[in-house]
């Protein structure tokens, strides 16, 4: 990885462009969490400048995730103010892009496509040498060999999960960002890979002039020598924000100097960790080192060590923590470390925001283009989501078609007919479920994009509507086609098109809905047991098992008539009787045996029942097909606004 990253240094410094210098600064952050003693970062404030590599460490829990969601207005538990080059008035969509620590990316789709949709996306299909840019982004994270291999899905295998992490930090940082925050960027990789990351962002930061904040655990000591500065909190507070080189010097002047051979980045972890803290304190009597001299008389490492009995279990650990900052804000003072975010000035104003409100119209349609070819790509790679549904189509109508064959136009037969019907809606509505899991995996990525301010969820709906519709078209059409004519269904073009509309639009009824649950509640499991509930309620009340009339008062009033299924069962039992005619049997003594009356016997004597006496039998005769078809378009509608608003609100 060496040679490639090395070989497109130029590359990088190429693409360096003059910008206007950026400095993000936080004052008095504060984050709180319902149900907590304390809050998650207590009032923190510092700044940082474009051209600097800040990491962010501490122990585990200390605030570093909370901290970067802070500052990227990503959490609306957070008190306090962020300016950038001294403004409130700015985009934190405009200039800044964050990396989270997990991978939410589409399986199907190569490297290459995934880093290239991810440069469409933020800078626009025709933005100039595109194609170049996303190599050399590539290039830059060791990622060229695996350009072509898909990233990876439960049947394929694809790439390792460290080159997941590259493929991840590579969409940010395609999309040039003047703000790069990055949440763990190097957990996943082993030491060589996670200190190659490191360097590019280091020269992605001097070179390109562009701010990168990340948190790191662990780093080795060649990794951790490559930051500019360092923030390290502890327990939610500041235990050290400065540069790099002075840490050492930090270090001897707390008394806790670094031993030979040491990490300085494990030593200061050490210093501040608290976890086991009551058991080091009992085992050793806490951790030793004189306080700095002239720091101010809170609390040293040491000084808490005697008399922890009269503490409660969480005080030693606080005292700890705030004499440690006490000595960090005593030392920084002494050596002019504090620092103070610049006032600002004419020429240094926040770009970006006005430029690219021009033309955003255009830009959201080719952003909606953009994520119309990925769902289509997806759709048709997708083998798991949406050849095995597919199948499953066929397999339904196979069924169908050789269980229900040659069924016929006989009265006995009425109750397998009306079977079909219910069939068709229930089950292959019940079906939609299995759109599930490939929509929660689509919106993993689309929360992440959405987040980095790539396009809305309006664009994602459209885009992702336009590439569902077909799809289901072509399942309807497949499943319809394999039925029609072996059962037969009521013959003619008119009555088998109906058919395909009323059995689509159905169809496109219980997609909806299961997208829209699952929108509401992203777990797979949840979503899927509240999707089958609903389906299994919309079964039992669309007057199939117990024909509407005979339905409790309050379920018809209420769940029968906001049924998609009833408007398609009934739809498709009014086609499939229009017009027909189903003779009745004869019992020994000749009289003839409808199971349901009949009309013609009483007006012509034919011993037979008439499509008509069907669906009066059902009480949806004199209903009126198009206001119908209204209500199911209605009901979908609906549903996707839901669904859009459902987007719109979770923004995780
Ligand atoms: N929404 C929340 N409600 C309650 N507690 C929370 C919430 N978010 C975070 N915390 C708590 O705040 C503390 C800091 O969490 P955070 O994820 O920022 O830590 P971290 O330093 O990033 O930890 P790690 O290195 O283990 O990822 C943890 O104790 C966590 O449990």
């Amino acid at each position: 990885m060496t040679t490639t990253l090395d070989s497109h240094d130029c590359e990088l410094a190429a693409l360096a462009v003059d910008r206007v210098p950026l400095e993000l600064a936080w004052s008095s952050v504060i984050v709180t969490a319902p149900k907590r003693p304390r809050p998650i970062l207590s009032s923190i404030s510092g700044c940082a400048r474009s051209g600097e590599l800040l990491a962010v460490m501490g122990p585990s829990g200390a605030g570093k995730s909370t901290f970067l969601d802070a500052i990227c207005q990503r959490t609306p538990r957070a008190s306090g103010e962020l300016t950038v080059n001294g403004t409130t008035a700015y985009s934190s969509k405009d200039l800044l892009s964050f990396v989270e620590q997990d991978d939410a990316l589409l399986g199907t789709l190569t490297v290459r496509e995934t880093v290239d949709f991810a440069a469409q996306l933020a800078l626009g299909p025709t933005y100039p040498n595109l194609s170049q840019h996303v190599d050399a982004t590539l290039a830059s994270l060791g990622l060229s060999s695996v350009a072509h291999q898909r990233i990876g899905t439960a049947l394929q295998r694809g790439i390792s999960g460290g080159q997941k992490r590259r493929v991840t930090i590579a969409c940010s940082v395609v999309a040039k960002p003047r703000i790069l925050v990055l949440d763990e960027p190097t957990s996943g990789l082993d030491a060589k890979s996670g200190k190659e990351v490191v360097a590019f962002l280091q020269r992605l930061a001097h070179e390109q002039n562009v701010l990168v904040i990340c948190t790191i655990h662990q780093p080795a000591y060649e990794t951790f020598a490559l930051f500019d500065r360092l923030l390290l909190l502890a327990r939610g507070k500041v235990m050290f924000d400065g540069p790099t080189s002075h840490l050492d010097h930090y270090l001897v002047a707390v008394g806790s100097p670094t031993p030979e051979h040491v990490n300085p980045a494990d030593q200061i972890i050490d210093l501040v960790s608290t976890d086991f803290f009551k058991a080091h304190v009992g085992s050793t009597g806490g951790s030793s080192g004189p306080r700095e001299k002239g720091s101010s008389p809170a609390q040293t490492p040491g000084a808490h060590a005697h008399g922890t009995h009269e503490m409660s279990d969480i005080a030693p650990a606080d005292q700890h923590v705030d004499g440690l900052a006490s000595s960090w804000a005593d030392y920084a003072a002494r050596h002019d470390l504090v620092r103070s975010p610049e006032p600002p000035t004419a020429g240094n104003e926040v770009p970006y925001a006005k430029q690219r409100k021009r033309g955003a119209a255009l830009m959201g349609v080719r952003k909606t283009l953009t994520l119309s070819h990925r769902n289509a790509l997806n759709y048709s790679r997708n083998l798991l989501a949406y050849g095995i549904r597919l199948g499953m189509y066929i397999g339904m109508a196979v069924l169908l078609a050789t269980i229900w064959v040659h069924l016929g136009w006989h009265a006995s037969k009425l109750n397998d007919r009306l079977s079909v019907s219910f069939f068709s809606v229930a089950f292959l509505g019940f079906m939609s479920v299995a759109g599930i899991p490939a929509f929660l995996e689509e919106r993993a990525v689309f929360i992440r994009e959405r987040a980095n301010g790539l396009y809305t969820p309006g664009q994602y709906l459209v885009a992702a509507t336009a590439v569902s519709l077909p799809f289901l078209f072509a399942c309807t059409a497949f499943y319809t086609l394999i039925i029609y004519w072996a059962i037969p269904m009521n013959p003619g073009a008119t009555h088998f098109f109906r058919f395909l509309l009323y059995l689509y639009l159905a169809i496109l009824a219980a997609e909806t809905q299961s997208l829209l649950i699952a929108a509401f509640v992203p777990i797979f499991v949840a979503a899927l047991a509240m999707a089958s509930f609903a389906n299994g309620l919309w079964m039992t009340t669309m007057g199939y098992f117990i024909r509407s009339t005979s339905l409790p008062r309050f379920w018809y009033y209420t769940f029968h008539f906001i049924n998609y299924q009833t408007f398609s069962f009934d739809l498709l039992v009014r086609n499939d009787f229009a017009g027909q005619v189903l003779p009745c049997g004869v019992d020994a003594a000749g009289s003839c045996l409808c199971p349901i009356e009949s009309s013609l016997l009483a007006t012509t004597g034919e011993c037979a029942i008439s499509g008509q006496d069907v669906t009066q039998d059902l009480d949806i005769a004199g209903v009126s097909d198009g206001l119908y078809v209204g209500i199911l378009v209605i009901i979908i509608v609906v549903m996707r606004l839901l669904m859009w608003g459902m987007l719109v609100w979770k923004k995780r």
